[in-house]
């Protein structure tokens, strides 16, 4: 069976830690005619520009599955938690110097600062009885509900474009995209992966970042299963 469409996260698997552009990961997305969804913790606007200036399709997963846009100029698909996102973020800033980041346009998760005690917040809310994850993607902290991740987005997509999510190969490093390489048919975790990858991962590069997705999409490649 061939593998008819990839979902690919952006921070650390087609960026570098410093979140630029890895060139190597784009000219391997480039180079095939395979579908290409990007899907992030970031805000829609931000990755639908990137799929603008990559060059890939307007069907994108963003705020860790929250959002799932059907193209470039559509009615995106919004979950509704954030209120109880809010309320923990409430709790939480009495106790902590938080600081929010792109708030304007976060629609279904906070997303903050890494400079706070995470285990000390997740203990603060489970003991109020909180039903939100707070996870840490290394480039940030993120208030969301459980009922949405990458995973559900990736289900949403799937649906969208008439394919099954096990139609899809899924390429990630953090945390956040587990649910993700779980759903896919079939899943790489870039070198630089969470530990959390390695259970749910089919294939781990050697190479970190954008070369860990080049080395991932290769070995396919070679295996005509793409
Ligand atoms: O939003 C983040 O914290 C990380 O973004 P990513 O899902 O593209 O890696
Ligand atoms: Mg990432």
């Amino acid at each position: 069976m061939k593998f008819k469409a990839i979902a690919v996260d952006i921070d650390g698997t087609i960026t570098f830690r410093d979140r630029s552009l890895d060139l190597v990961a784009i000219d391997s997305l480039r180079s095939h005619d395979v579908p290409v969804v990007l899907s992030t913790g970031n805000i829609l606007c931000y990755a639908h520009a990137a799929a603008r200036l990559i060059g890939v399709g307007g069907i994108v997963i963003a705020e860790n599955g929250g959002i799932v846009s059907p193209g470039f100029d559509t009615v995106p698909i919004v979950s509704e938690y954030m209120i109880e996102c809010q309320q923990a973020f409430d709790l939480l800033s009495g106790k902590f110097e938080l600081t929010k980041l792109d708030p304007e346009h976060r629609k279904t998760e906070i997303v903050l600062r890494r400079n706070f005690d995470l285990e000390l917040a997740r203990q603060i809310l489970y003991d109020h009885g909180f039903n939100v994850e707070i996870i840490d993607t290394h480039f940030a902290i993120h208030i969301k509900s459980r009922e949405v991740n990458k995973g559900t987005g990736l289900i949403k997509v799937a649906e969208l474009m008439g394919l099954k999510p096990k139609d899809f190969v899924a390429i990630g490093d953090s945390v956040n995209d587990v649910e993700m390489l779980e759903v896919a048919g079939f899943g790489i975790a870039v070198g630089n992966r969470d530990p959390e990858l390695r259970s749910v991962a089919d294939y781990t590069a050697t190479l970190p970042y954008g070369a860990g997705a080049a080395e991932g999409i290769a070995y396919l490649r070679g295996r005509s299963l793409i």
